[in-house]
């Protein structure tokens, strides 16, 4: 077996009583961007800190192409580093400050000036390097520190919440400058976010971090499709979960009742569940439809709001139970559903595309 890039092996840390990651293993390979992605407090900061040196790990190791980098001290290990809060050195212009890390290698001065207008011209910002980041936007001081990140060239670049303190629109339009520099430079990428459209739009692989654990790690796709436990599916994607019991399961397949008393078989349950035991179902509003198809469930709701979102229209509806859904219908499909309101009808899905989960 090829020996992977990075490695996380077993890495625990706590603070005190506080057990901040319990357990988290994960081989990188060269050139991935892998994010760490949960809520507040899940343990993807210590985790990350524990790979840039910020902290030792109470116990377990981190190898870089085999070798641990544990008695390596931080600034030696060669891995550039992007924060919330930008971080550069106010009293240095533009250039300078992507110079910085350069200097401290001492390169020579030719080298230096030929990065720096090299990565001035990766991030967009030929022409601002004589600014003081003071004169410079949010977005623009943190293409900057990337900028500076990435000055030295290092295998792995190391971004922690980067863009949380700037707003929806340039926070997209600075994602994709990420993109653009994570495939024309190859560097291997470890983000850290709490919003999944970020991990979404990003990542080539997300870690998803419950409680100091990585709860499932794959594809953005994978997680969306086939989430391996209900917090999976609630965090990542719109869900519902209806509240319903086991009836009988055969073959990865279950009937259940819900709580309006329906039956619903051929649900698709990856979990062992037994006879009589409660669950939950878990079906995206994109996966209810307005009209039947062959071998769909239905289900009895009332309309109670409708608005319209471009391609989608979104629906909520209170199921026969009392329970309000999310529907999200395409808009062609709602066509004439748009502007009724507190009227009972079906709504329906397929079984086989939604998760049943024990409660
Ligand atoms: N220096 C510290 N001393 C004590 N507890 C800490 C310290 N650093 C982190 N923790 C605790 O460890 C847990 C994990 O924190 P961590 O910052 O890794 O979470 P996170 O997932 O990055 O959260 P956020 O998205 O809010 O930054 C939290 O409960 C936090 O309070």
């Amino acid at each position: 077996m090829t020996q992977p890039f990075l490695s996380i092996r077993n890495i625990r840390k706590t603070f005190g009583a506080v057990v901040a990651v319990h357990d988290v293993t994960v081989d990188i390979p060269k050139g991935e961007f892998l994010t760490f992605l949960g809520p507040s407090g899940s343990g993807k900061s210590t985790t990350l800190y524990a790979i840039a040196g910020f902290q030792d790990p109470s116990s377990g190791d981190v190898l870089l192409q085999g070798s641990s980098l544990l008695s390596v001290p931080s600034h030696k290990r060669n891995i550039g580093m992007v924060f919330q809060r930008y971080t550069l050195f106010p009293h240095l212009t533009v250039a300078e400050n992507v110079a910085f890390p350069l200097r401290v290698r001492r390169r020579p001065d030719k080298e230096v000036k030929r990065k720096v207008d090299d990565m001035l011209a990766l991030v967009r910002l030929e022409g601002f390097a004589d600014r003081r980041p003071g004169a410079l936007s949010g977005g623009q001081q943190q293409r900057v520190a990337l900028a500076r990140a990435l000055a030295y060239d290092p295998p792995i670049l190391l971004m922690d919440e980067p863009l949380s303190a700037l707003d929806k629109k340039l926070r997209e339009e600075i994602q994709a400058e990420i993109r653009r520099i994570h495939r024309e430079t190859g560097v291997t990428i470890l983000y850290v976010t709490h919003d999944q459209e970020e991990a979404l739009h990003l990542s080539d692989r997300i870690a998803l971090f419950k409680e100091g654990r990585i709860e499932q790690i794959g594809s953005g796709e994978d997680l969306y499709l086939r989430p391996a436990t209900d917090f999976v599916a609630g965090f990542i994607g719109n869900s519902n979960f209806l509240p319903a019991e086991c009836l009988e399961t055969a073959h990865g397949s279950a009937t259940i009742r819900l709580a309006d008393g329906s039956v619903v078989s051929g649900v698709k349950a990856n979990h062992s569940l037994s006879r009589g035991q409660k669950a939950r179902l878990m079906v995206r509003p994109e996966a209810f439809r307005l009209t039947p198809g062959a071998s769909c469930a239905e289900l009895a709701v009332e309309f109670i709001d409708t608005a319209f979102f471009g391609e989608r229209r979104r629906v909520v509806a209170r199921t026969a139970a009392g329970q309000e859904i999310d529907i999200r219908p395409t808009s062609d499909a709602a066509d004439g559903h748009g502007g009724i309101a507190s009227r009972s009808r079906q709504v329906f899905f397929d079984p086989a595309a939604a998760f049943l989960f024990p409660a």
